[in-house]
């Protein structure tokens, strides 16, 4: 299972009929222990980056142009392999041009960013898998062009100082910690929450002149501090890998921004709606926050290409709210120097 990418503890349990992950609904168990195995392994594989292998050196570009380092295709490799022969039917990856037929039986579908924030491989940097789990129906694209307000489950794998998983199963958002000890999986939260407010946000400060007017303006009256409309202080975080930003934010609140921005190829943003967006929006969502593209909510968006980008802000709800307030002022307002802002002016 999963080619060399396997972690032989949850192997173990899992071939005497033990679960991995306590708490996962029956109907998504084997699938989610699956997950978790593969998860423990490349973990491990990380930690060993540089001794014989280089897991951040280039090795091509995915189908939609992206370059691929080879943990990115190592990861793929291995999530594809471990789910053959479970329930899942259809395997969508964002290193992948199209969806993979695993199980023609199965009742899944899953969209998987197997390796999340691939720029940072070599910086031993926190990275992550994102996954997202659709009741699967005729074909791929029924299965996954579809609202991410249908999945069933969503999640994510954090490779940092700590390896976690995070995953909501429609009903909150639950935590396992991977024990370096014991290399088992604890489950030790269940009711992770998005604080309804914050002082910091998170966006990729370089690309200020391309950006859309209301995402300059709302920056700039943050950057503006006590002395801007704002009358407080921000602070600023960028991770550069989106499961770093949403652990963070899950852990004590922020705002993340992705907007689309006048680069050439980043008219819809950056960030993948099916493999990246949705997966977040959902657990984000569950656990009290919100998700958009800038204006409408993620999970009400269907996708027309299974490697759709989107604009993606999320995050404290009070927060997401007020940078949607920003796109609604008239545009001679958004454009105009902070301190003449009406709207936010304190
Ligand atoms: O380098 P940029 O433009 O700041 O983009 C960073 C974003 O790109 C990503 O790395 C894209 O994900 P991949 O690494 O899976 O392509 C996100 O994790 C992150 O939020
Ligand atoms: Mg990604
Ligand atoms: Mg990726």
């Amino acid at each position: 299972m999963g080619g060399d990418i396997v972690d032989s503890q949850g192997a173990a349990l899992a071939a005497a009929g033990t679960p991995v992950l306590e708490g996962v609904p029956q109907q998504l168990a084997e699938v989610m222990d699956r997950l978790a195995i593969v998860t423990a392994g490349i973990a491990r594989r990380i930690a060993r980056g540089g001794i014989d292998e280089q897991l951040g050196g280039g090795v091509g570009t995915n189908a939609d142009g992206d370059g691929q380092k080879a943990l990115d295709v190592i990861a793929d490799d291995a999530f594809c392999a471990a789910l053959a022969g479970t329930a899942v039917r259809f395997y969508a990856s964002e290193e992948q041009e199209v969806a993979v037929t695993l199980n023609p039986e199965g009742d899944l579908a899953l969209a998987i960013d197997p390796l999340d924030g691939s720029s940072n491989i070599d910086a031993n940097v926190s990275i992550g898998t994102i996954f997202g789990i659709y009741p699967a129906e005729d074909t791929p694209e029924s299965s996954f062009l579809r609202p991410g307000s249908d999945l069933i489950a969503a999640g994510y794998a954090i490779y940092g100082p700590q390896c976690c998983l995070v995953a909501s199963f429609g009903a909150g958002v639950l935590k396992w910690v991977l024990d370096p000890e014991t290399a088992a999986w604890v489950l030790v939260a269940r009711g992770l929450t998005v604080a309804p407010s914050s002082s910091e946000f998170a966006i990729n400060a370089s690309n200020y002149r391309h950006w859309p007017a209301p995402v300059r303006a709302y920056v700039d009256d943050c950057v503006a501090g006590a002395d801007g409309p704002r009358g407080q202080n921000f602070n600023m975080r960028w991770v550069a890998s989106l499961v770093a930003e949403t652990h963070r934010i899950l852990t004590r609140g922020g705002v993340f921004l992705y907007p689309r921005d006048d680069r050439k190829g980043y008219a819809q943003g950056r960030l993948r709606l099916v493999y990246e967006c949705a997966p977040i929006a959902f657990v984000i969502t569950q656990g009290g926050g919100s998700a958009t593209d800038g204006e409408q909510p993620i999970l009400a968006r269907v996708p027309a290409h299974l490697h759709d980008r989107t604009p993606f802000v999320f995050g404290s709800s009070e927060k997401v709210a007020r940078i949607t307030a920003y796109h609604d002022l008239p545009e001679r307002e958004s454009s105009a120097l902070f301190g003449k802002r009406g709207l936010f002016r304190s």
